[in-house]
């Protein structure tokens, strides 16, 4: 059975329409709802939450309809559990009363259950007597997870909830949620506008933008096999060349003969071309040639922006070492195959 089904919903708050027909399927494990601001994300998770009434579609967890045609089940009864963005703990609340604030209140005092949920989030038994200001923010997030758990919900839903935590905190907070998430057996759906945070803690990825969901698949597909332009220029920041296609799948385009994935037919094509594919030669005899616009160096990388003597502009992503300067002239090449998309005859 599935944890949510989300079929042909629209929604808005009396304008326009905000979601467009949204259709989503999450049977278990995290699913990423990623897009850029305002696309609809928060709209989302607020009409699955019951905080919204769609003014069309139907809204299913785990089997149950929960809103449609005339049904509106209170949020309070749709087994979910909701992290939001700082995790909202009540601030006069221990952490134990805080994660109890989520069980039936027979419960409430088993300190058993508040033992259970903070050992599923990966935090210590001595934190429970302490007060949310006592704890980091990577420790609220967490908590307010295990708090989201202790009622055993069939569904997760978690609203940018690492958004206030820096890099570090962010990764190792991500990865300990997605790993509670999966061993309570809930199924998380956690909004992002993070593509990093998305591919690399989601089971499933949905691209959503203006209110509607361009692609849902499995992270390296959405990222290696965009469904369409707007998907590979959203995920990876790839640049879009146009160039024409041969019977041999290797087409002529501003860089030269790149070869194209897939297999589409001889014409014109759009190109993806992404940072980590673009490689930068001090020897101009190499590739397309090109002055260097700007650098940033990141320690572990830097990225190059070029500008080809045709007048695109590029950026490569390129390990530190021999890094140009700004205005050197350089070489371009491509590596690997290039996601390809049908073109407009001209
Ligand atoms: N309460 C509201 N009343 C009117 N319009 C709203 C309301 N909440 C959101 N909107 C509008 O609906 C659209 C979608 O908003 P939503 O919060 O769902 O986007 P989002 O993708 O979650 O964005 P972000 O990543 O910035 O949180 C936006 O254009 C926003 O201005």
């Amino acid at each position: 059975m599935s944890a949510l089904v989300v079929s042909g919903v629209t929604a808005s708050y009396g304008a326009g329409p905000v979601l467009r027909g949204v259709d989503l399927t999450v049977t278990e494990g995290v699913t990423a709802v990623l897009g850029s601001s305002g696309c609809g994300k928060t709209t989302l998770l607020r009409v699955v939450a019951g905080f919204l009434a769609p003014d069309s579609g139907t809204v299913s967890i785990a089997g149950r309809e929960v809103a449609g045609a005339g049904r509106a089940v209170p949020p309070r009864r749709r087994n979910i559990g909701y992290v939001p963005q700082e995790g909202a703990l009540f601030p006069h609340l221990t952490v134990a009363a805080n994660i109890g604030f989520g069980l039936p209140r027979a419960e409430r005092r088993h300190s058993v259950r508040i033992d259970e949920m903070l050992e599923l989030v990966e935090l210590p038994r001595d934190l429970a007597d302490r007060f949310p200001h006592q704890l980091s923010g990577g420790q609220q997030q967490r908590v307010a997870l295990a708090r989201a758990l202790a009622a055993r919900p069939a569904l997760v839903l978690l609203d940018e909830p690492f958004s206030s935590l820096d890099a570090g905190l962010r990764e190792e907070t991500g990865r300990a949620v997605a790993r509670a998430l999966r061993a309570s057996k809930a199924a998380g759906v956690l909004v992002t506008h993070d593509q990093g945070e998305a591919l690399s803690l989601a089971d499933q990825v949905a691209v959503m933008a203006e209110g509607r969901f361009l692609q849902i698949a499995a992270p390296a597909d959405v990222y290696l096999s965009p469904a369409d332009e707007a998907v590979a220029a959203f995920l990876g920041h790839a640049v879009m060349l146009t160039g024409t296609l041969g019977p041999d799948q290797v087409a002529q385009c501003p860089l030269g003969a790149v070869r194209a994935r897939g297999e589409l037919p001889a014409g014109p094509v759009v190109l993806a071309v992404r940072a980590e594919q673009v490689r930068v030669s001090a020897d101009t005899t190499l590739g397309t040639t090109a002055t260097v616009l700007d650098v940033s160096f990141f320690g572990h990388d830097a990225t190059i922006r070029v500008r080809l003597d045709t007048g695109e502009v590029l950026t490569a992503r390129t390990p530190a070492g021999a890094i140009p300067l700004t205005g050197d002239r350089v070489g371009v090449l491509v590596d690997g195959d290039v996601v390809a998309f049908p073109g407009h005859a001209r």
